[in-house]
């Protein structure tokens, strides 16, 4: 919303979210108090902010004065009843859809920006004209592909932009005005448009192809560990065939994110609701490939400090699901962490971006182990070399640029012997690192 304001100064966008505390943080006259870390955003948020873009907790208001509402609240996997922990949980959507239906006295287009499942355009149609109001509602699809990390990037120079709506005359007057929004900065030829079905599904397809090459590449590290291939070479290697592609081929401790977990568990709900049993099982691989890459890499930092880790001071260096992002949501490091913490180890977690009350939450939440013991056994620091100071290991979680920067013969010197470095995002020149002296274990290496 921010860059649609910033590209479109003829426009007024008003973003709203019952979250005073997240509002207050947006209006914070100091740009690094905004609520996400994302490179370029603080930028754009100054550009606009107070011109034509505003935040507020008056969500009737905003909804009476739109033309157009997009629809952006959380969609969550379900953690109760049918569907729990599979499908996506709709209650947020379907209380905006509600509170549209109610606010409204004018015509509106309501766009659905988070993520859904196919076919939920249509209960947000029946509610929408439930009322019996003599109001026109179109119903878009316009799924939003943005990277966290590249977030501002993505949005300024998106591969495409896609948009489903109705196929009579009013759904595609619809359409136009919101692809009209993104021509001032798209190309035309980039603007995709569907059927709202196929909108909806392409988002959840996106993704679980997304997923499914670092499901694909990480499968072939555990072989290229037992062979002694090397995984950036065979990524090298076939990547350079035009069909396949060299991006997303980057071996890690496993994917994470608000998104890649929920939306293909999503994906396979949905195929099993349909019967489609071989479909749902196919896809659902994807993850169960990922659960294994990060168990893989606990169970062999356990093995390699010569079966346990009891007592021993491991060092993780990141804690967020990706570089260049505060965002921790289903990161690999929480559950790496907590692999360890059950096998007793003393966890020094440091990550440039994220704050120690995050990282106790994301551990608290997987109720494994009580709050007490889990600020016992995890300190957070904010100088890397305090977290690996007199370590056992040192644990790669994030690939943030800096950890590439570090004195590793300093680091090495503090470090207890034999010194361990397990690299879950091969951002370590591991030969370096050997010769330094260290037991250096990268992924598919
Ligand atoms: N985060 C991403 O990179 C990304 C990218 C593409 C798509 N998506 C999709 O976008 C959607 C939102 O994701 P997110 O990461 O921004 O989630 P989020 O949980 O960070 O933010 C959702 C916000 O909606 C607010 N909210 C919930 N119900 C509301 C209501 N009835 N009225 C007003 N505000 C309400 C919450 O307070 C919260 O601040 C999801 O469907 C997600 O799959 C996210
Ligand atoms: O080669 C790769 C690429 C990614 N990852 C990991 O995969 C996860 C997801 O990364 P990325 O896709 O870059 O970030 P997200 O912000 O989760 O973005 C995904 O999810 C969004 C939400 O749906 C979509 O909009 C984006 O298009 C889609 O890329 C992260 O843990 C990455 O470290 C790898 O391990 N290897």
């Amino acid at each position: 919303m921010a860059v649609i304001a910033q590209k479109c100064p003829g426009i007024k966008v008003t973003v709203v979210d019952m979250n005073e505390q997240r509002i207050a943080a947006w209006n914070d006259p100091n740009l690094d108090n905004l609520p996400i870390y994302e490179p370029g955003l603080k930028e754009v948020v100054a550009e606009a902010r107070g011109r034509n873009l505003f935040f507020s907790t008056d969500v009737e208001d905003a909804i009476d004065a739109a033309e157009m509402v997009f629809i952006s609240v959380n969609t969550p996997t379900k953690t109760y009843g049918i569907g729990k922990g599979m499908a996506a949980d709709l209650k947020y959507v379907e209380l905006c859809a509600r509170q549209i239906a109610r606010v409204a006295k004018s015509d509106k287009i309501v766009v659905e920006k988070s993520t859904l499942p196919v076919r939920t355009a249509q209960s947000i149609r029946t509610i929408l004209n439930a009322e019996g109001k003599d109001l026109n509602f179109q119903v878009l699809s316009n799924p939003e592909f943005l990277a966290e990390g590249t977030a501002v990037q993505d949005l300024h120079k998106p591969d495409r932009v896609l948009i489903g709506g109705g196929q009579d005359e009013a759904g595609q007057r619809a359409l136009n005005a919101l692809a009209d929004i993104y021509a001032g900065w798209v190309d035309r030829d980039r603007i995709l448009t569907t059927n709202v079905w196929s909108s909806e599904l392409s988002k959840l397809t996106a993704n679980a192809f997304l997923a499914q090459r670092v499901s694909s590449i990480n499968a072939i590290s555990a072989l290229c560990e037992k062979s002694g291939a090397d995984v950036d070479e065979i990524a090298r290697a076939i990547g350079m065939d035009s069909r396949i592609g060299p991006k997303f081929l980057k071996s890690s401790v496993g994917f994470g994110g608000s998104c890649f977990q929920k939306d293909i568990l999503n994906l396979v709900y949905i195929a099993q609701s349909y019967g489609l049993t071989e479909v749902a099982d196919y896809w659902e691989q994807v993850i169960k490939m990922n659960d294994y890459q990060k168990r893989r890499f606990a169970e062999n930092i356990v093995q390699k400090l010569f079966n346990t880790v009891s007592g021993k001071k491991i060092a993780m260096l990141g804690w967020a699901f990706k570089k260049d992002t505060n965002d921790t949501r289903e990161s690999a490091a929480i559950y790496v962490a907590d692999y360890l913490l059950n096998e007793q180890a003393e966890l020094w977690v440091y990550d440039p971006k994220v704050k120690a009350e995050q990282i106790y939450a994301d551990l608290d939440y997987l109720n494994t182990r009580s709050e007490d013991e889990n600020r016992r056994l995890v300190k957070v620091v904010n100088d890397p070399y305090e977290a690996m100071d007199d370590a056992h290991a040192v644990a790669v979680l994030t690939e943030w640029d800096e950890f590439k920067t570090y004195d590793w013969q300093k680091v090495f010197e503090g470090m207890k012997k034999p010194a361990f470095v397990f690299d879950g995002r091969n951002v370590s020149n591991g030969r370096m690192l050997g010769t330094i002296g260290f037991h250096y274990q990268g992924i598919g290496k």
